[in-house]
């Protein structure tokens, strides 16, 4: 990271004569508007350098002290900011200007193989994503198809908690502990793999599974690094970091095995074989009136949007299940009260089921207070100005990039008592949820573009959260004690821990 920002800072520093040229341009014609406060910017860079670093949430949330709830940033020569950093604002947001802010900020590595132009999370605000997000609710995330596939997920979670059991007995696991969000996040491959092409995808003895693992984690990486080609556009063609040129490379690989996959599903079908009523079958089968929406759907865009369902709900999804594990080995007397409600509940003589999840008020309440201080995605996914706009008594361009500080609202003072402690008691008899209706905690966003997935992300984190707990007694390294535990976070695709949790199973 420290070599992707001296790459930046020093390619801002040859072009400086270019940039003062279009500042002063710039300048004239803002100077009608009155654009929300912020902190003045350096030449050129702009407020860059309020948002570097690999917490960048963490240090724009320090700007609300003198700023206030909405802060304005330019970044680099062009790319206009405004961060909502309070659940006030995020209130004001979403009930008054959720269909103004409802495009995407489309940036430089999302223009591999056109990704954009058939991509959910980053289609504009119009039919084609209306028709996207109708499919994928109806066939995938309503209640109901999540409980017809309920075995699917049962099959991913036994096969993680045996490679789990397999890594305990080995010899100097009692050192060092296993990193154990590689298996949630393997199982959340699994299940999402099941549920779109009916296959794991993530079996370390499946060697085209494996190529189409390395080439999605490739795709998360080169999504999460800050591209010099975003803040100055006119770098665009360089491709300086190389970001376009890897992504290019791994999403075409990741492309052609998917749609390897899908010329077997066709010439499966045409053979008369039996449907698997998995996503591809749904997309493969979709008729549209060819008016408002195309009357099929290509290959291209069915590839894509299967290949967009790993992106979004992969790592969110295990990045969710460490952060909690780690605010129980903090924690232990919280850890105590979950475990014991889970063996109440669950008893010792049978595995954690999805439906014991409603049933065990303390461990969502865990998660909750978890997704509260450590929400995967901390700025949400930005979205962008569709039109001039007037936002809390400020002027606001159109095209200007809006980022949701889902970090920040989850410790507003204003809403929360001990807003830095993990006290999951806060959620007990409460009705505060993680559903888009509470402003004031939204790590699944809110509003229209909100995750669309939420019911099966919900579902996935708490059964491999449950799972984990009822199986095993986890236990930290020797060397590492709960108070000195390094919390410090890295943001990529997500913000994981930047030293990844290390822990020792022990059969419960
Ligand atoms: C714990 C798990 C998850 C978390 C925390 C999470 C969080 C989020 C957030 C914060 C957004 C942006 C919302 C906004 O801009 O207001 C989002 C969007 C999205 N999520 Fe999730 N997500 C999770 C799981 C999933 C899963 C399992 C899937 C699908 C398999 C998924 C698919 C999507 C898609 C397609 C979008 C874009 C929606 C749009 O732009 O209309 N997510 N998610």
């Amino acid at each position: 990271m420290e070599l992707e920002w001296s790459y930046i800072f020093w390619s801002s520093i040859i072009i400086l004569p270019a940039f003062i040229l279009l500042i002063t341009k710039n300048k004239s014609s803002f100077s009608n508007v009155k654009l929300p406060p912020g902190p003045p910017g350096l030449p050129i860079v702009g407020n860059m350098f309020d948002l570097a670093g690999s917490e960048p949430y963490k240090k724009v949330a320090n700007l609300k002290q003198k700023y206030g709830p909405i802060v304005w940033l330019k970044i680099g020569s062009s790319m206009n900011t405004i961060v909502v950093q309070t659940a006030q604002a995020a209130a004001e947001l979403f009930k008054n200007h959720d269909v103004t802010f409802a495009d995407r900020n489309i940036v430089d590595v999302n223009l591999a193989h056109n990704f954009y132009q058939v991509s959910m999370a980053l289609a504009p605000y119009g039919n084609y994503w209306r028709l996207q997000r109708r499919i994928c609710t109806v066939e995938m995330f309503v209640n109901k198809r999540i409980n017809e596939t309920v075995q699917i997920r049962r099959k991913s979670m036994d096969k993680m908690l045996q490679w789990i059991e397999k890594q305990s007995n080995l010899e100097n696991v009692d050192r060092s502990g296993i990193e154990v969000t590689r298996y949630v996040f393997l199982a959340s491959f699994n299940m999402l793999g099941n549920l779109m092409l009916s296959k794991d995808l993530a079996d370390p003895e499946s060697e085209k599974g494996s190529e189409f693992f390395k080439a999605m984690t490739g795709i998360m990486e080169w999504s999460g690094v800050p591209n010099i080609s975003d803040i100055f556009s006119c770098l665009k063609r360089f491709d300086i970091q190389g970001l376009r040129k890897k992504m290019e490379r791994d999403m075409g690989k990741a492309k052609e095995i998917t749609f390897g996959y899908l010329k077997e599903r066709i010439e499966e079908r045409q053979k008369g074989g039996e449907k698997r009523k998995d996503l591809m079958d749904v997309l493969l089968d979709f008729e549209g009136n060819g008016k408002d929406e195309p009357a099929k759907l290509s290959e291209h865009e069915i590839t894509m949007t299967i290949m967009e369902m790993f992106l979004a709900g992969t790592e969110t999804t295990s990045n969710s299940v460490e952060w909690a594990l780690t605010e129980l080995l903090r924690n232990p007397e919280a850890m105590v009260k979950v475990k014991a409600e889970i063996l109440e509940v669950v008893g010792p003589n049978r595995k954690f089921e999805e439906c014991d999840i409603d049933n065990l008020p303390y461990m969502q309440a865990v998660l909750k207070e978890s997704l509260r201080l450590h929400p995967p995605l901390p700025f949400l996914i930005p979205r962008r100005a569709i039109e001039n706009t007037k936002f809390m008594g400020y002027d606001v361009p159109k095209g200007t990039q809006l980022l949701v500080n889902a970090w920040s609202i989850g410790r507003d003072p204003e809403c929360w008592d001990d807003p830095f402690e993990f006290k999951p008691e806060r959620f007990l008899g409460s009705n505060v949820d993680v559903k888009g209706q509470n402003y004031e905690l939204i790590p699944f966003g809110a509003g229209r573009r909100m995750c669309v997935g939420l019911s099966l992300g919900h579902r996935m984190m708490h059964f491999a959260f449950g799972s984990l707990l009822h199986e095993f007694n986890w236990e930290l390294p020797g060397n590492v004690t709960p108070k000195y535990m390094n919390m410090d976070e890295s943001m990529g695709i997500t913000a994981r821990k930047k030293q990844p949790l290390k822990v020792i199973p022990k059969r419960a």
